[in-house]
């Protein structure tokens, strides 16, 4: 059989295939529009329906992550089950998302990883306005950033959490790769300036001195922000990721650039829905003590005790009283597990304040 005849041939096995796939898709959508119904109709009065279950699209994925034997790998296979969801979400409801704007940041990048394409994602001035829109129930849920794997801790938001009673309803982890941009008419050898967000600049701060030592950096609001100056400027270059430079179409100059090759920044999607036990959970609390020696060690020790790991411990102050701090902790499991509720509870007995911020699946994508 000739090359032609044989492409014919596979194609014409392709068509087949996309026909059954598209009929289990419907049949799929159609599923999720009948659990819409069964939702609606066993409402308590006053009840508002669920739609968005977080735990169970966390199975869901781990799912087909287990059954999946290649040759797409298991990420991949997830990410298209990951839309297939969104989409199925949409017939029953259209989430929508605020994140830390504008658009093309990294935190709009995890927004759609974490709920794919098929929600509605508006962008915010300030991790603030983002948590303000969601307790304002603008929005149903709230996307921020919140550490990263060079930098450290997004105090912004952890100082909001101290402000805002908001629950933590799932986690986003993001490879963050920056790249070296410019417009179409920068003359190349003539940059004096490199725009980015001040987090961004930190994170390429070897590369920037080894490459453009002499070049003025300047901080502004987001990576986007930076991206969207200099599409028009020809004389500066912006550090961003590939949303913002599919957005404003601009040019690599070099790829990459991060010092680091595991930079990667995790995101918190904040709401005011607590989310049932998945069996793979994590939880988030902040807790402050008295200030006396071993006040530290005495809180911690429930965990210990318990043989709960802790993957984060943040410290920041609180604004109540000079020298209070409020510790920010993440542990694994979830708050109804008997050994977490059990060390809760005796930190609880010990602490000047606990607050469960809450109980999410562990990132799957
Ligand atoms: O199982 C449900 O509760 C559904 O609404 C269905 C479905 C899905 O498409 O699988 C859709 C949205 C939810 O977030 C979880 C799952």
């Amino acid at each position: 059989m000739s090359a032609t005849d044989q492409l014919k041939a596979l194609r014409v096995r392709i068509d087949t295939l996309d026909e059954r796939i598209l009929e289990l898709i419907s049949e799929r959508a159609r599923c999720a529009q009948e659990v819409a119904h069964v939702k609606m109709a066993n409402l308590a009065e006053g009840e508002e329906p669920v739609f968005y279950r977080p735990e169970r699209e966390a199975w869901v994925l781990k799912h087909i992550m287990e059954l999946n034997k290649g040759p797409l790998s298991g990420e991949e296979v997830a990410r298209l089950f990951r839309e297939i969801m969104s989409s199925c979400l949409a017939l029953e409801q259209t989430l929508k998302v605020a994140y830390l704007g504008p658009e093309g940041t990294f935190t709009q990048a995890a927004a759609l990883k974490h709920f794919g394409h098929s929600v509605k994602s508006l962008p915010m001035a300030a991790i603030d306005e983002v948590f303000r829109e969601v307790v304002a129930n603008a929005v149903n849920f709230g996307v921020v950033p919140v550490e990263n794997s060079t930098e450290g801790a997004v105090n912004h938001t952890l100082d909001s959490f101290l402000e805002h009673d908001l629950l933590i309803c799932g986690e986003v982890e993001l490879r963050i790769h920056h790249h070296l941009l410019v417009g179409e008419n920068t003359r190349t050898d003539r940059i004096t300036r490199i725009y980015s967000h001040a987090q961004s600049l930190a994170q390429c701060r070897k590369w920037l001195d080894a490459h453009y030592p002499n070049v003025e950096r300047v901080a502004v609001p987001s990576n986007a922000d930076a991206a969207k100056r200099v599409k028009t400027e020809w004389n500066s270059a912006a550090i961003a990721g590939d949303m913002a430079a599919k957005l404003y179409g601009l040019t690599y100059l070099a790829e990459k650039i991060e010092d680091r090759p595991d930079n990667s920044t995790r995101f918190l999607i904040i709401g005011t829905q607590a989310v049932p036990p998945t069996g793979d959970d994590k939880t988030s609390i902040i807790v402050s003590t008295r200030n006396k020696p071993g006040a530290l060690y005495e809180l911690l020790k429930p965990f210990h005790e318990n043989g709960i790991d802790l993957t984060r411990i943040e410290t920041r102050p609180t604004r109540s009283g000079k020298w209070t701090y409020a510790f920010f902790i993440d542990l694994v499991g979830h708050h109804q597990d008997p050994l977490v509720k059990g060390a809760l509870e005796k930190i609880s007995q010990e602490a000047v304040a606990l607050k469960v911020l809450g109980s999410y699946p562990k990132a799957v994508l």
